[in-house]
C-alpha cells in the first residue's frame, strides 16, 4: 500500500489560504484509491421548516480547516494510515425529491463499489434514505444509531414520502435496517400525538431521550448501545440539532433542551470497535448559524465519525 496523502500542512501553508476541502484532505481526484471519502449532499428540498441546508457542507468544510490530524480520544491518526480525501458534493436535483434520491442513491453506490466508505455531508435528513438503500445492497440489513431531536419515522408531508421527517419509516418499510438493532438518541421536544411513539417502537426503535443521556451519563449510554449493536454493520447518521440550539443554532428545526457537543462526541468515541460502514451529519443550515457555532460542531463530529471508519478499516485489513 502506497503513503497515503495527507492534509495540507498547516505549518507550511496557512490554514486560512487556499479553497477548503474536509480538513485540508487531497480531493479525490489527486489519489489513486480512497478508503474513505468526505462527500457533501447540497440539497434541502425535503425540509419542513426552515430552508438552507443545501449551504450546509461548504459550510462545515471551511470550519474544518482548523481540524488536526492525530485524534487522541481515539489515539488515532485516521489520515495517515488509510488515504481519506474530499470525495467532492454529489449534485442533485433541487426541483424533484425523487429524483434526487434516485441519483444520491447511485452516486453512493459509485463510491462503495470502488472500495470507499463514506462520511456525508447534508443536505436534509431525507438523503439517509437513498445512502442506506446503497449500503444495503452491499451488506445486507443495516444497524443504526440516529442522534436527532426528531425521530423522523413520520409517514408523510403533505403527502409527500420523501422528506426530512420521514427517512427511517421509508427505511423500515423496505426491510432495510436491522431493526433489532436500531435506536434514536437525543430525542426531545413536542410530537404530533402518542402514535408517533407507539409506530416508532413498532418499528423496532429503541429511544435514548436527551433526558436520558442528562441522567444516565454517556459512558452508560454508549454501553447499551454498543452491546445492542454488536457485531451487525452500522451506520451512524448525526442530525446536528440533536445539540441543543445553544451549542447548533444554524439548523432548520431547532428544538430546546438538547445534548451539548461534549456529550455527542463522548458517545461517539464510545462506539470505537463497532463495525461502521456509513455515517452522515445532517441539517446544518448556515444562514441561522453565528460564528460557526454549528459548522464547528459538524466538523468535528465528522472528524469523530471518519476516525471510527478509520479504526474499522484498521480492524478489516489487519493494520
Ligand atoms: N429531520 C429533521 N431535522 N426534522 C424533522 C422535523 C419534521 C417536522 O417538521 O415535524
Ligand atoms: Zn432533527
Ligand atoms: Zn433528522
Amino acid at each position: 500500500m502506497s503513503t497515503p496523502i495527507g492534509p495540507t500542512d498547516s505549518s507550511l501553508v496557512p490554514r486560512f489560504a487556499g479553497p477548503a476541502t474536509f480538513a485540508r484532505l487531497p480531493r479525490i481526484d489527486q489519489v489513486e484509491h480512497a478508503d474513505v471519502a468526505v462527500v457533501g449532499v447540497p440539497f434541502d428540498t425535503g425540509v419542513s421548516y426552515r430552508p438552507g441546508a443545501r449551504f450546509g457542507p461548504s459550510a462545515i468544510r471551511e470550519a474544518s480547516r482548523l481540524l488536526r490530524p492525530y485524534h487522541p480520544g481515539l489515539e488515532v491518526a485516521p489520515f495517515e494510515r488509510f488515504q481519506v480525501v474530499d470525495g467532492g458534493d454529489i449534485p442533485v436535483n433541487p426541483y424533484s425529491v425523487g429524483d434526487a434520491v434516485e441519483t444520491l442513491d447511485q452516486g453512493a453506490s459509485e463510491f462503495l463499489d470502488a472500495g470507499t466508505r463514506l462520511v456525508t455531508l447534508g443536505g436534509d435528513h431525507t438523503i439517509a434514505l437513498p445512502l442506506l438503500r446503497s449500503l444495503y445492497r452491499k451488506h445486507g440489513p443495516i444497524a443504526m444509531l440516529h442522534f436527532d431531536a426528531h425521530l423522523d419515522t413520520w409517514d408523510t408531508y403533505f403527502g409527500e414520502p420523501y422528506t426530512h421527517g420521514t427517512p427511517f419509516r421509508r427505511a423500515v418499510e423496505e426491510g432495510i435496517l436491522d431493526t433489532e438493532a436500531i435506536a434514536h438518541v437525543g430525542t426531545r421536544g413536542p410530537l404530533y400525538g402518542k402514535r408517533d411513539l407507539e409506530d416508532d417502537r413498532r418499528f423496532g426503535f429503541g429511544i435514548v431521550t436527551a433526558a436520558d443521556v442528562l441522567r444516565k451519563g454517556v459512558d452508560e449510554i454508549s454501553d447499551a448501545l454498543r452491546r445492542r449493536i454488536g457485531n451487525r454493520p452500522l451506520y451512524v447518521s448525526v442530525d446536528i440539532d440533536v445539540l441543543d440550539p445553544a451549542h447548533a443554532p444554524g439548523t432548520g428545526t431547532p428544538e430546546a433542551g438538547g445534548i451539548t457537543s461534549r456529550e455527542l462526541l463522548e458517545m461517539l468515541r464510545g462506539l470505537a470497535d463497532l463495525n461502521l460502514v456509513g455515517a452522515d451529519v445532517v441539517e446544518v443550515a448556515p444562514a441561522y448559524d453565528h460564528a460557526q457555532i454549528t459548522s464547528t460542531a459538524a466538523s468535528h463530529v465528522a472528524y469523530d465519525l471518519v476516525s471510527l471508519l478509520a479504526l474499522n478499516h484498521a480492524k478489516r485489513v489487519g493494520n
